[in-house]
This record gives C-alpha cells, sequence and structure tokens, in this order.
C-alpha cells in the first residue's frame, strides 16, 4: 500500500536508557492514528527516527518503501512538526517558510496558501521569536504543509493553542486524513486524542502495548473512556 509508515524492530538506546524497544507498527493513509504514551514512553524518538534525525540502535523505518534520508524531495512526501522550535528567532515566519520552499523546490506560491490555511498571514512578517506559543506552533504546521505531502507526522501539536486553537487543529488533521493522506500525531491529551484519532498507537517503556481502533481500545478495556482505557493499561507504565 502506498504513504504507509512502516515501523519495523526499531529500537533506540541512548547509553543505558532504552528509549524505544523492538517497536512494530504500520501508520495507513485516510485516518488519523494517534500516537500515545506516557511521559519518556519513547514517542519523540520514535518521530525523531522516522525523519532520519535519529539513528536506529536496530530496525527500521520506510516511509513509502523508503527511508526518510534516501528521499529526494523529502518536504513534499512528508511534512513534520516536531516539538522543539526549529525556526530561528530572528527570522520572520514568511522568511523561514521561503527558505523553506527555495531549498526544496516547492513553488513560492505555496507559502501564501499554507500561512492562510494555519491562520497567521497577518503576523507572518514577524520575528519566529515575537510569535506567541499558538501562533509558532501555527507556523510550524504550516512549514509541514508547505510541499503538499501525503505523509504527515506532528508531535503534541496542540501545546499552546487556546481552545479554538485546539478545535482548527483536530479539524484539520481530520480533513487532511479525508483527503487520503496518512496522518500520525502524538498527543498526551486523551479528550483530544479521542475527539481526533480513529486508529491509536499505544507505547509505554518504548514498547508497542496497542495498536487498535479507538474504539476498540475503549471497549476492550472495560472502561467507557479513552482516559480511563489509557490509565488501565499504562498503569505503573512512567518511566
Ligand atoms: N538525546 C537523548 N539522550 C539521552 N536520553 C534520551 C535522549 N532522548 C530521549 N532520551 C530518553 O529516552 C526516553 C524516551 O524519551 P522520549 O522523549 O522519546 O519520550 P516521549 O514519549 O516523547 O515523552 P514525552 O511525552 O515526555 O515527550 C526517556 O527516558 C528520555 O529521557
Amino acid at each position: 500500500m502506498v504513504w504507509v509508515i512502516e515501523v519495523c524492530d526499531l529500537s533506540k538506546r541512548y547509553g543505558r536508557v532504552v528509549a524505544v524497544d523492538g517497536l512494530s507498527f504500520t501508520v495507513r493513509p485516510g485516518v488519523v492514528t494517534g500516537f500515545l504514551g506516557p511521559n519518556g514512553a519513547g514517542k519523540s524518538t520514535t518521530m525523531r527516527m522516522m525523519l532520519g534525525l535519529d539513528r536506529p540502535s536496530g530496525g527500521d523505518v520506510r516511509i513509502d518503501g523508503e527511508r526518510y534520508r534516501d528521499m529526494r524531495h523529502p518536504l513534499r512526501r512528508v511534512g513534520a512538526l516536531l516539538e522543539a522550535k526549529s525556526v530561528h528567532g530572528g527570522r520572520s515566519g514568511l522568511n523561514h517558510l521561503l527558505w523553506l520552499a527555495q531549498t526544496n523546490g516547492i513553488a513560492r506560491s505555496r507559502v501564501r496558501t499554507v500561512l492562510e490555511q494555519v491562520g497567521i498571514a497577518d503576523v507572518a512578517g514577524r520575528r519566529a521569536k515575537a510569535l506567541s506559543l499558538g501562533m509558532g506552533q501555527r507556523l510550524g504546521i504550516a512549514a509541514a504543509l508547505l510541499g503538499d505531502p501525503p505523509v504527515l507526522l506532528f508531535d503534541e501539536p496542540v501545546n499552546g493553542l487556546d481552545p479554538e486553537g485546539v478545535v482548527w487543529a483536530r479539524e484539520l488533521f481530520r480533513g487532511l486524513a479525508a483527503e487520503g493522506r496518512t496522518v500520525f500525531v502524538s498527543s498526551h491529551l486523551m479528550t483530544e486524542m479521542a475527539m481526533t484519532a480513529d486508529h491509536l498507537v499505544v507505547v509505554s517503556r518504548g514498547r508497542l502495548l496497542a495498536d487498535t481502533t479507538v474504539s476498540e481500545f475503549v471497549a476492550e478495556s472495560g472502561t467507557d473512556s479513552l482516559e480511563a482505557a489509557f490509565l488501565r493499561l499504562t498503569a505503573g507504565g512512567a518511566r
């Protein structure tokens, strides 16, 4: 199947810490897949390895059959927002996106399109460090969307967004999936995840705990909410 993310027996050690421990799962197009786990479960490490930013100690991640670092125009195939701010504070959001477009063979006209799509066109000339946390997140989402990619990864994307922004992001992710894209979103906000995701990949201590639909996950736990199901499954699992 095209545009699947295949995580195969993935591991990452940092000295004596095993951050990711033999993880295997597949993320499919057309649905929002939520990536859940307690603090320190290995979510960000897994996402960094998906993007070739961290080298696996074992195993592999392939997106549409290829490793991210081998892709010729990666931003046109995989868009990503990671937790850390990746924009130079002294540079404006507009210039940051123009630079990304130019260095990745993306039409300049996409910059205006994504700025409008994320609702920050009027502040795009401001220096990134003058943006609020929520605006910074929107700029990061704009960068992920810039190449119009079929695969999108978002690590804790609603951090810093106000309630209106959270609803907006949810609709955005669901809309991107409805267009047939592969959308993978990590979060520790259970209620939000219950409203956003169709499918769930749940990890704890770097290991896979569940890979199932949201409704099955809740039903199989014998509880009545995603939060209760998650807490039952991960009890004692946080580092
Ligand atoms: N660069 C690093 N060097 C050493 N240890 C690291 C490094 N990055 C992550 N770790 C450790 O790996 C484990 C997994 O961390 P990771 O950030 O991937 O978890 P997470 O699920 O994203 O957690 P959170 O929700 O708190 O962000 C943690 O024990 C963390 O301390």
